[in-house]
């Protein structure tokens, strides 16, 4: 599966509105064009909007008399960040963007008690992976938000990512929490923590997935690896939703993927009053366009 089903998914949902927070960035603006293009989404740019249009004009001059694009000037990222997240939730816009900005000053803004985007639910990033040489898309959460999540901010997390790959067609996808090991270890929180999840989805306290763990990585994702141990679990060389312990985990195996294993990606954090597309500033213009699919995808339409 590539990450171009993502948007042959999301051109089949009615047009919607994106506020982009810091816009001034020439990946961000490629990745509006092609939305524009392929009529996916009209767009509220917020940021240094002399600089903007000045991308704009040097690269991409279709852009700048189309009525489907507004510029709204702020003087730094937080303020670009405080309008787009306010925009989203005044519901002038149904998904919000991350355009150069530090993903720090955004999350703050919307975290805000008074105009941000929190629910109930936790909020965590959900990024989806199209590996060379890898038969399906492979999902990795939690690799930009929750830091050390507890077990049960493990089973929210595993909630919203599961949503997010049912929103793209992965109707039943297998859960591997990931350790180092794959026997639980009373010194290894993370083994403890998978164990607990496995058991928790057994008795349905989890739904519409599969969880297995604790896997190491390898066997998660490599049938080989899980025969040659000795591992016997219906998740073992099929996962389809990693998730890491921590930040740190998450973090370096999203931008291995990308860099070394030339992987291409979509982000979102999930469980938000509407989705957010959240990648790396360094991520390709193409990546912020999948991510971008990936939201609209999983907007209540
Ligand atoms: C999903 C990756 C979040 C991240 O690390 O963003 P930056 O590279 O922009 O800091």
């Amino acid at each position: 599966m590539k990450l171009q089903s993502l948007i042959d998914r999301a051109i089949q949902f009615p047009s919607i509105t994106v506020a982009v927070a810091a816009a001034e960035d020439e990946d961000v603006l490629e990745a509006v064009q092609e939305a524009l293009r392929r009529r996916l989404s009209r767009f509220l740019l917020y940021g240094d909007k002399e600089k903007i249009i000045e991308i704009i004009n040097a690269k991409f001059p279709h852009l700048i008399n189309k009525g489907d694009v507004q510029i709204i000037h702020a003087l730094t990222n937080q303020e670009a960040a405080e309008k787009a997240v306010k925009a989203v939730h005044l519901n002038e816009a149904n998904v919000l963007m991350k355009g150069n900005v530090q993903t720090a000053v955004i999350l703050k803004a919307i975290l805000n008690k008074e105009y941000g985007l929190r629910t109930g639910n936790i909020l965590s990033h959900v990024a989806v992976f199209e590996i060379p040489d890898f038969e399906r898309l492979l999902f990795i959460t939690d690799a930009a938000m929750n830091l050390y999540p507890d077990l049960g901010q493990k089973v929210q997390i595993i909630e919203n990512a599961v949503a997010i790959a049912r929103s793209v067609g992965v109707n039943w996808p297998t859960v591997a929490p990931i350790a180092a090991v794959e026997v639980v270890n009373p010194s290894m929180q993370a083994t403890l923590d998978a164990a607990a999840l496995s058991q928790m989805n057994r008795r349905e306290q989890i739904t519409n997935c599969l969880i297995d763990g604790p896997l190491a990585l390898d066997n998660a994702v490599s049938s080989l690896s899980a025969e040659q141990k000795g591992i016997k679990s219906e998740v073992a060389g099929r996962a389809d939703i990693l998730l890491v312990p921590t930040i740190e985990v998450g973090n370096a195996l999203y931008k291995s993927l990308t860099y070394f294993a030339k992987a291409k990606v979509g982000g979102v954090i999930a469980g938000a009053k509407a989705p957010i597309v959240l990648t790396s500033r360094a991520d390709s213009a193409e990546s912020k366009l999948y991510s971008l699919a990936l939201a609209i995808c999983s907007t209540k339409h």
